[in-house]
């Protein structure tokens, strides 16, 4: 069984993964903890000792191999090689999901993607053809995807959700702006620009505040 992780040091990790996993694609091999610092906002110190926590070192002067840690954290975090994903809405945003090039790469595949707009179904949608939301449950099954994302309009999150968990999908991104209501064992994430943005801005007030406040 794998070991019970903090949740701030699962986070940290990701952030590392995704950072790592970008520079491999820049054609890097390895990486410094003060790269992965710099790249996350991250204290390279805490870095070397999160790495240390999972028993992952470097060397010095040369830093971490870059694959050997993408594989160290990808197991510590028990994630598979690759997710299958159900996707809702094959609007504007569910297409430029599915179109994108970056999921992929990273191991995420949009495999499935349902609407309930008869002109929509049986489209294309990056490499997918779009299929009815009725036949959510039997894909759901078949492709193994324990991840589902929503882009329906507000109206239809809901219930979409409902269908998704009824279907056994354990993880929703979820990009409108309704609060889903799931069963406890279901992960909910909401995609809101809105609360990056105040969460930036919030740091850009207090440090103008501090900085008034040394000149005056
Ligand atoms: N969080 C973000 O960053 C972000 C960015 C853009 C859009 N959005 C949100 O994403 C959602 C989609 O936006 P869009 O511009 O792609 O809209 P859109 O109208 O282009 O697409 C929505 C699609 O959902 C389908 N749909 C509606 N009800 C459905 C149902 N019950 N089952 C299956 N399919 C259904 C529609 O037929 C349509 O194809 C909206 O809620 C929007 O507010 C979020």
């Amino acid at each position: 069984m794998r070991a019970t992780l903090q949740p701030g040091l699962t986070n940290r990790l990701t952030k590392y993964l995704r950072v790592t996993q970008q520079l491999i694609e820049e054609g890097r091999d390895a990486v410094s903890s003060k790269e992965l610092g710099d790249f996350t906002g991250i204290n390279p110190v805490q870095v070397r000792r999160d790495l240390n926590a999972i028993g992952f070192s470097g060397t010095r002067g040369v830093g971490y191999q870059a694959y050997d840690l993408v594989e160290a954290v990808r197991s510590i975090l028990g994630l598979r090689q690759t997710y299958n994903i159900a996707l809702v809405g094959a609007g504007n945003l569910g297409s430029a999901i599915a179109s994108s090039a970056i999921l992929p790469k990273r191991g995420f595949v949009i495999h499935d993607v349902f609407d309930n707009d008869p002109d929509k179904i049986g489209r294309t949608v990056g490499n997918v053809v779009v299929k009815h939301i009725d036949e959510l449950a039997k894909s759901v099954e078949e492709a193994d995807e324990i991840i589902g994302i929503i882009a329906t309009p507000s109206q239809a999150a809901q219930e979409v959700a409902a269908l998704m968990v009824e279907a056994d999908i354990k993880v929703i991104l979820n990009y409108t702006d309704v609060l889903l209501h799931v069963p406890p064992g279901v992960d909910v994430h909401r995609i809101d620009p809105t609360a990056q943005l105040m969460h930036t801005l919030y740091y850009l007030t207090q440090a103008e505040s501090s900085e008034a406040g040394a000149q005056s």
